[in-house]
This record gives structure tokens, sequence and C-alpha cells, in this order.
């Protein structure tokens, strides 16, 4: 038996990545398992942290006296053996902390420390119960409290299946179980009671002629006892106090997507889809580590191939995982995958409570959901036996975790491809230029879906010169040909959608006179107009303040608003074409939980005519209706200095575009701009991925940027200004002396919006090619900027970062 543990502790404050020695008491000895969290007395003060336990050994090379675990939390490991694989793999190429990346993959539940409770999964025998459960069940679990025997004992019950740990969830949703019954005595001798009874209390006859053919094994929910049975709770309580049936907690899984969906079946594939599907499976069967890029344009179908490559998945009896950008903008996508699987879907994202997370967790912990749909940290949703993962729109920016573990989802899904035999399936229309590079060089496999599914036409797309449209109608934000094209759908009650690439009402406050612009008092940044709260708002910290009416430098009256916001257009919209019904989509307007959802059904159900949104419109949408596609400003991305400006551009133009002309009836699309002749824009027009590939290719090129190079960003912040550059200049150096000549170094320089929450932000960027002193000499810097006179300075390494800024 092992008498010591190697514990990763959780102390934010003094972090390595080295595992501290404790010894573990001879009462914990059967119970302590690797990958199990346990609570640890650390430092000299002795204080209570929590831990995960990493290793087992019989001998230390520690020669002072041990301290002894303290508590185990788990009575199951909730860390199996891939995921501590993943996390050592994560922490060296994020640059994180080990122990950081283990909080990263378990649900938030887990991160807390919740009361936990023991409760049979099954019926336990009257013994059983008597001796573990006196006060009935569920009871407090908790190993520093109990005794050895009743641990030990609670131990075999577990490892046999017969109890588990549940965690009491304070949230709304909580108290998810309900009072379940199930038979004591078998079916013969209830029938026998049943019969002496029937004359005297028909009632309880009647109780027990159903308890008599119910399944043995199973449990169901007092509520539907009485209703199949006809009786009332007070005939079940006298039954159970007679012993003729027995009671434990059911527990109920809350259902995040209430939506009852109507369930499919897989679709005639087209050629091409066929072929995809052909040699997906393929690698499926053969157990093989292959990735694939599905390279398919706006509507070809490529959900499709997901579903079917799944199906075959789950017929070789493995498990699927299927990886989407936000779970909140893609109901769509849930809905197909839930109609395809029904129960066998678990659905992973942050916007479900605790609990509702929790529930997911375990469905797909017990075996019991097969087929895993979520955002990106659903990456590490502890799945086992994957038979194929797929990251759909893998183009997306939001797989990129800014905060550490600063990993990227893509990196995760093809770890675990290896790991599991698998192929890894990324699906775009226009996918990142590192995927497409990589496919070019034969990293992975690519399958390409080149027409729409069933060959509809893709939609024509115009571009509007606005500086023309300036010249001829003045400023406003809508030209005539696209209020022409509007007026047109609305006439034959088709759909529109329109993006406008800003949120809030108008985007600045400026004063005529003296031009001084509002800004926030945290923040190098403007404040925006918001009207619905008649507030200017800081969209970087969340500052809100009273709107002016006079300019506070120079007292003069002439303050204006600036620059449009969706609120803004909307106003200008409802006053030109006052009978259209307009919903709008932004962050304003879907901040409760379900409103996205709740909008885009009412889109769906064409309960208006104009879906306004910003760019979180652009993904995934699929309305048969939806015959225009209006992009109000296709600019704002262009302006900003960043390598990927041209790629987020084309990326945003193509995707909201393939919005048009989906199902019968041909899509048309107007991109208002001012800069017409950008490659971006005009390769977006016509929707030709292959070329903006070659042409922004080249371009990377001669700027030695990714993909042709690999790239680190450093950021130093402090609340003082002179703090943070000086950190930066301090690492430049290191990194000058550490690094080689071929080395480029990109700094210090103050960061694009140089102060954000009253810290100053200064940043480093190093580009490469080869750099084997790369890591050692990030490491030190890391560790150096830990000790404790660097008080309040926060440094941060982003392997790979999604830009520049
Ligand atoms: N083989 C098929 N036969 C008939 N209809 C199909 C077939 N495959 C897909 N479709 C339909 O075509 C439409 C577009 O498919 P889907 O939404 O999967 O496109 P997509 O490639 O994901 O597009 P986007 O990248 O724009 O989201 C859907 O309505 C889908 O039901
Ligand atoms: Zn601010
Ligand atoms: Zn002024």
């Amino acid at each position: 038996m092992a008498q010591i543990g190697q514990i990763l502790v959780d102390v934010p404050t003094m972090q390595t990545n080295d595992p501290y020695s404790y010894a573990i008491p001879t009462e914990l000895e059967h119970q302590v398992q690797v990958g199990m969290r346990v609570i640890v007395p650390f430092g000299r003060g002795h204080r209570l942290v929590s831990g995960v336990v990493v290793g087992l050994s019989d001998v230390t090379s520690f020669d002072g006296k041990l301290k002894p675990i303290e508590t185990v939390l788990d009575l199951a490991p909730v860390l199996n053996t891939e995921l501590r694989q993943l996390a050592d793999w994560l922490a060296t190429t994020t640059y994180a902390f080990r122990i950081t990346c283990i909080q990263t993959m378990l649900p938030n539940l887990l991160k807390t420390q919740p009361k936990r409770q023991v409760q049979p999964t099954t019926t336990l025998t009257p013994a059983e119960m008597a001796t573990y459960f006196p006060e009935g069940a569920p009871r407090d679990f908790d190993a520093t409290k109990l005794d050895d025997a009743t641990v030990a004992g609670l131990l075999k019950l577990q490892r046999a299946g017969k109890v588990e740990v549940v965690y009491e969830v304070k949230d709304k949703a909580a108290a998810k179980t309900t009072t379940g019954i199930a038979p004591a005595l078998t079916p013969a001798k209830l029938q026998e009671i049943a019969d002496k009874v029937a004359k005297r209390a028909p009632k309880q006859a009647e109780l027990l002629v159903y308890l008599a053919q119910m399944p043995a094994d199973k449990v169901v929910a007092q509520a539907a006892v009485a209703k199949k049975a006809g009786v009332t709770p007070a005939v079940i309580a006298t039954a159970a106090d007679k012993g003729w049936l027995t009671k434990s907690t059911l527990e109920v899984y809350r259902d995040p997507f209430h939506q009852p969906v109507t369930p499919t079946r897989a679709l005639k594939l087209n050629p091409e889809q066929q072929v995809a599907v052909d040699r997906i499976t393929q690698a499926i069967d053969g157990q093989q580590s292959k990735n694939f890029l599905v390279e398919g344009v706006t509507g070809s179908g490529k959900t499709e191939v997901y579903l079917q490559s799944i199906a075959q998945a789950l017929q070789q009896g493995r498990t699927a995982l299927m990886l989407v950008p936000e779970i909140a903008l893609t109901p769509q996508m849930v809905n197909r995958v839930k109609a395809r699987f029904g129960q066998r879907v678990a659905v992973l994202h942050s916007g479900l409570s605790k609990g509702e997370q929790y529930d997911e967790w375990r469905r797909i912990d017990r075996g019991e959901a097969t087929v895993v749909v979520g955002a990106r940290s659903a990456v590490f949703a502890p799945v086992e036996n994957l038979g194929i993962i797929i990251m759909d729109e893998e183009h997306e920016s939001s797989y990129k975790q800014d905060e550490n573990p600063r990993y990227h989802a893509r990196d995760v899904a093809l770890w675990r491809g290896q790991y599991h035999h698998c192929p890894v399936v990324l699906g775009s229309a226009t996918p990142s230029l590192e995927t497409r590079a990589r496919a070019a060089k034969g990293l992975y496999t690519r399958l390409v879906l080149s027409k729409r599914a069933k060959a509809q036409p893709m939609p024509t797309v115009h571009i509007v010169d606005m500086r023309e449209q300036l010249k001829q109608q003045g400023d406003s934000d809508f030209s005539e040909p696209l209020m022409t094209a509007i007026q047109e759908r609305l006439d034959r009650h088709e759909q529109i959608v329109l993006m406008l690439n800003r949120r809030g009402y108008s985007s600045f406050v400026m004063c005529r006179d003296c031009g001084f612009v509002l800004k926030c008092p945290n923040c190098d940044i403007s404040l925006t107009l918001h009207m619905d709260t008649h507030s200017m708002k800081c969209h970087y910290c969340g500052h809100e303040e009273a709107i002016p009416h006079v300019c506070p430098n120079c007292h003069s009256k002439k303050i204006r608003y600036y620059g449009t916001g969706t609120q803004k257009v909307q106003q200008a919209l409802e006053k030109l074409l006052p009978t259209a019904k307009i919903l709008r989509m932004d962050v304003d307007s879907t901040r409760r939980k379900g409103a996205h959802e709740r909008i885009l059904r009412q889109f769906g159900e064409h309960k208006a005519d104009i879906l306004l949104g910003t760019q979180m419109i652009a993904k995934g949408l699929d309305f048969p209706n939806v015959t225009l596609v209006g992009v109000l400003n296709a600019d704002t991305a262009l302006g900003l200095p960043d390598f990927r400006a041209s790629e987020r551009t084309f990326q945003l133009l193509t995707q909201v575009s393939g919005r048009a002309g989906r199902a019968t009836k041909p899509g048309e699309v107007y991109i208002q701009t001012f800069n017409p002749d950008h490659y971006a824009i005009q390769l977006a027009q016509s929707q030709d991925y292959e070329r903006f590939f070659v042409t922004e290719m080249h371009m990377r090129h001669q700027g030695n940027y990714p993909p042709y190079y690999f790239a680190v960003q450093l950021t130093a912040s402090h609340e003082e200004e002179a703090v943070a550059a000086k950190a930066m200049f301090q690492i430049v150096a290191a990194l000058k002396q550490g690094l080689s000549k071929d080395a480029i170094i990109l700094g210090p320089t103050p960061k694009a919006i140089a102060r954000v929450k009253r810290k100053y932000y200064y940043q480093v960027v190093i580009k490469y090619k080869q750099e084997p002193q790369l890591r050692p000499v990030l490491e030190q810097i890391r560790q150096a900027a830990q000790v404790p006179a660097r008080h309040g300075l926060s440094v941060t390494i982003d392997s790979e970062p999604m830009n520049f800024m």
C-alpha cells in the first residue's frame, strides 16, 4: 500500500509545476487514488488548501517529516489517465501551471467545494441500508467525520457500483431529485398481501398489485407511481411503513434544451458528401488518428457529413465529441444533433446552470451520453473511447482561450484524436490560414464540398461604394441599392439579415467646438452611447455614466453623436420602413439566458422580416426564407492594426453572405464599404476562398507572419505605467540574450488599447522559425515574474496569439 501521495496543490501565489509529497494516513490508505482531489495543509501556517493526487509511492527523497493528507474529496477519481496526461502536455505547451490546466478541465461545480453526499444507485439490502444509511439516503459524506469502518464500507459499495457521491448544488435549478419507489418484497408475496387486504383496503390492494408487476431492480418516481396505481401519497406512505416498498432519492436530469425536437433520419448524400463521409468513416473503422479538413462552401451540407460520420462511430460502439464556436449562437446545430441522436446527446456550455453542467458531465462520465456537443471547454469532456472528434467553424477565434491556460481547442482536439486513435474533422467554409496551410502540406486530408447541398446557386454579391453614396445622398447608413433590395423582399414576404459590426447606439460623443471625446476613466477608449439605458458605457470594463448635454471641456452645447450602432440603425430603419418588423440581436439584447434562442426562433417562425445584428448573426444560421443579406459597414475590422485583419474580414463577409438563398429561392448580398478595392472585400464578393488563401499567404510571407513564422506574445500589466514598461524592457533584454539572432522581436510597445480596467499594458511579440532555447527562456521569465517584490505586476505568455494588438 502506498504511504506517500504526490499532490499538486492549488496555491495561486506560489505556483510550481512540481507536486509536493504528503503522508497518507492509515485510515485513508485504501481510499486515496491518483486523480482524486484532496485537502492538505500547506506552508508554515498549515493553511488548508485543495490539491490533486498525481502520483502514489512508497518512498520519497524528502527526508523531513511529511504532513498528512487531511481529507479526500472524492470517492472516485475525477481525472482519468488521459486527462492527467493532457494536463501535463497543456501546461508545457501553453506555459501555464499544471494545476491551472486541471482546474480548467473540471466542470465549474467541482472547482468549488460543495457539500458532498453519498446515495445508493440501486436498491440496497435492508442490512446495507441499516448500516450505511441509518437515517435514510442520501447522507452527508465527509471522510474526516466518519469512522474508518463506514468509510471503508462505503468505498466497497462504491467500487461495486452500488453507491455514489453527489454534490449538493446550491443554484436555482438544484434539488433536481424526487422520491423514488421500489418494491421491497417479491411479486408473489405482494400479490398475496394484496389478496388479503383487498376487501378492507382496496386502494392499498391496487398499489400492491402495481408494485407486484414492477421490475425488481427499477426505481420509479413516487408521483408516477401514485398516478399509475391511482393512489394518494398517503397510501404510499402507509405501504412504506408496512415495509412493502422502499423509498429512495431518485435523480432527475435537468434538460437544458426544453424544446422538443423532431427526430430526423440520414439524408441521401450528394456525391461530394458521400466521398467525405466514406473517407472519414474509413478512418473511424480503421482506428486511425487521421485528420481531415472539410472545406465546404456555405450551405454545402457539412452538418450532414458530421452527423453521418458520428453515426458510424456510434455504430462501432464508440463515442463522439463535436465542438461548436458558441452554443448560444448555434441552437440550430445543437437541435440537429439532438434530432438525429436523441437522448444520447449531452450538451456542455457555460450558459448552463451549475446544476445542469454537472448533470451533463455526469451523464458523460457514466457513459449514458455518447455524443457530446459543446463549445471550447467541452474539448475536455471526460468521454472515453472516442471514435471521432469534430470541430465546426474551425476558423472561429472563440476556440482560443484568452486567459490562462491560453490553449486553442483545435490543438487539444488533435491531441485527443491521437490518444484515442480516431479521426479529427475540422470543418469550415473559410478555414483558418494555419489549417489550410497544414492541409497543403499534407498534414490534414482535404475534403472539398464545392457546391451547395442541392446544387443551389451561391448568392450574388454586390459591392456598394459608400464613397460614391456619400457624394450622391449624403451621410446615411443605408445606400440606395440596399434600400431598394430590402423593399423588394418586404413586398415578396421574404426575409432579410442585416449585419452591423458595432453595438450600441452610436460609437462616440464628440464636441463640435473643441473636439473633446468622452472617454472611460479606467480605460484608454471612448465611451459608447446606449439609448435603451440612457447612458454612456465602456465596452471594456463596464463603466457607465450619464449622457453629457454640454461639453465637459469647453461647456459648449454643440456636443454630437458620431458613428453608428445597432440601436441607432434600428431606429432609423423603423422610420424608413414603418411596416417592417425588426428583431435586433446584439450583446445588449441577448443578455438574458435563452435570449439568443428566442430571437432566432421568432425569426425562424417569420415573426419578423429583418434580423439586424452584430457579427453574432453571421454564424451557421440556416433559414430558408432569407434571400437578402446586407452588410452595413464592412470596414470596421479592416482598419485594425492586426495581421489577421484581412482574414477576419474575408471570413466574416463570406460567412454572412452564406446566409442568403440557402433553400429554393436565390440569394442576394449587398456589402457597403469605403474600401471597395481591398482584396479581402473583392474576394468575399466572388466567395473565392482558394484565391483568398493564395493571396493572403503571399502577404504573410512578405511580412514574416504566421503561418510562415511561429509567434509568442508576452504582456506585462500594472497600475503604474512605468512598472509595466520597465518589466517589459527587462523581458526584452532577457529574450535578446537567450534567443538566436534569427528570432524577430517586436517591441516593447504599449498595447493597442494601452489601458484597460485601470491597468497599463505593454507587450512584445516574438516571431521565430526554430528556437530551441525559447521554452527555457520563457520559463525563466515566468518564474522571475512571480517573485513577491514585483507586487501587482502580471506577466502573461501567449503562444500563437489570435492577434498582435
Ligand atoms: N444530402 C442532402 N440532401 C438534401 N438536403 C441537404 C443535404 N445535405 C444538406 N442538406 C441541407 O442543406 C442545408 C445546408 O446544410 P448545412 O447547414 O449543413 O450547411 P453548412 O455546410 O453547414 O453551411 P454553413 O457553413 O453555411 O453553416 C440544410 O438545410 C441541410 O438540411
Ligand atoms: Zn472602461
Ligand atoms: Zn467642447
